[in-house]
């Protein structure tokens, strides 16, 4: 009998939507279909502007909660229509929603982390059962509420006979430790495509650096990327968890202050050096023995990040995660699957070891068909 079921990913690069639709019903799980969507521009616009405070956001967050699930909808029902099955076959849709502040154990040791979305109106546009609000069980038990892949990494990814460890490179870029004897890692690296992102974007109208060829074309720029390399959160031990809410347009702006001559495409390869640098920092650190780094998220289909992650990284084989099983674009989204998957059947999401949290919890709020 087929265990279905759909993960929908939006995340911190704010690019667009991927769907999945992920059958759990064999001994591993099976992605047969992914489907993915850019952002309408003004639903992009406004999900970045509600990344920091202004008017009236009440208001403005809850009407482009409605839109965003409209556009999950569209994604759910494009996987429906493509795959042949009715939307009674899939069990739950396990709905990320979009991050707009991320603030864990900032107040007093008791923050939040918002998804802006609106899981009933999916329920009620799909038919289908939907899990939500998956962060925030997580971060009400102390937790950091992110990253909550590495435990799906360490089903899919993880091996008996080496540690692995895979980075995913999105808008942030947080890596899993996979350790052989089953012991999981995991955290925040720092930026990963947003800074590059918002630079391209800026400098070229192009919303990111198509296979890092404009970084490519510059010179990295020592001074500037010491500059950056010294932010504190690199710093910090985990657990810990990051966003936009540090790594964001006025933060580069502010550490590009006294680079202000530079040449933007010196800027564009300096941006790609941090990034793979603050990530290389971190998969060095935890090497034991492992043989590989697997990559995932669209950096990984970022060649000159890619190649300057594997200078970084000499004693690893740094691929994308197609190389393991599963394409570096799916992996995000299959792992809502498997919480939503992980909700129904009542099981913990969360692993304490990553997220720091007291315990391991069932997270989500379940909307039902
Ligand atoms: N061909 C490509 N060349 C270079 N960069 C690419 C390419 N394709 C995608 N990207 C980068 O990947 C980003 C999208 O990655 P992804 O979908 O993993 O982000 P995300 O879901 O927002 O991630 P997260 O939730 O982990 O922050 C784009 O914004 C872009 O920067
Ligand atoms: C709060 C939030 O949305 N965090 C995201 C973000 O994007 C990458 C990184 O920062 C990671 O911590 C997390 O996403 C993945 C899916 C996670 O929770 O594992």
């Amino acid at each position: 009998m087929s265990d279905l079921y759909i993960g929908l990913m939006s995340g911190t690069s704010l690019d667009g939507i991927d769907g999945v639709l992920a059958d759990f019903s064999g001994p591993r799980m099976r992605v047969p279909l992914h489907a993915s969507t850019a952002f309408a521009p003004a639903l992009r616009a406004e999900l970045l502007a509600l990344n920091t405070p202004g008017d009236n956001e009440l208001h403005r967050a809850a009407l482009a909660g409605n839109a965003l699930s409209r556009a999950y909808a569209e994604v759910v029902h494009t996987l429906l229509q493509r795959s042949g099955y009715p939307a009674s076959a899939i069990r739950a849709i396990g709905a990320h929603g979009q991050t707009v502040r991320h603030r864990p154990q900032e107040f007093d040791g008791m923050g939040y982390t918002l998804q802006l979305g609106n899981p009933a109106l999916l329920a009620e546009l799909t038919g289908i059962a939907v899990v939500a609000d998956l962060r925030s069980r997580d971060v009400a038990a102390g937790g950091q509420g992110a990253p909550l892949v590495p435990a799906f990494h360490q089903g899919v990814f993880g091996r008996p006979d080496e540690t692995v460890l895979v980075l995913n490179i999105g808008g942030i870029s947080n890596l899993s430790v996979l350790g052989a004897d089953g012991s999981v890692l995991g955290f925040d690296c720092g930026p990963g495509n947003a800074l590059m992102d918002h630079w391209c974007q800026q400098h070229t109208g192009q919303p990111f650096d198509k296979d890092g060829a404009w970084a490519a074309t510059g010179q990295v720029l020592p001074d500037l990327l010491a500059t950056l390399l010294q932010e504190p959160y690199l710093h910090k031990a985990p657990p810990k968890s990051t966003g936009r809410d540090l790594f964001n347009p006025v933060w580069l702006a502010t550490h590009l202050q006294p680079f202000a001559q530079a040449a933007a495409a010196d800027v564009q390869a300096t941006l790609t050096e941090f990034t793979a640098s603050a990530s290389a920092i971190c998969a060095n650190s935890y090497l034991n023995n492992s043989k590989t780094l697997a990559v995932c998220g669209g950096g990984a289909l970022n060649g000159q990040l890619m190649q300057r992650l594997q200078t970084a990284c000499p004693s690893l084989q740094v691929v994308a995660t197609d190389a393991l099983g599963l394409p570096a674009l799916q992996v995000e989204a299959a792992a809502f699957a498997w919480l939503a998957r992980q909700a129904l059947c009542g099981a913990p999401g969360n692993l304490p070891s990553v997220t720091g949290a007291a315990g391991p919890r069932v997270l989500g709020a379940v909307y039902p068909a």
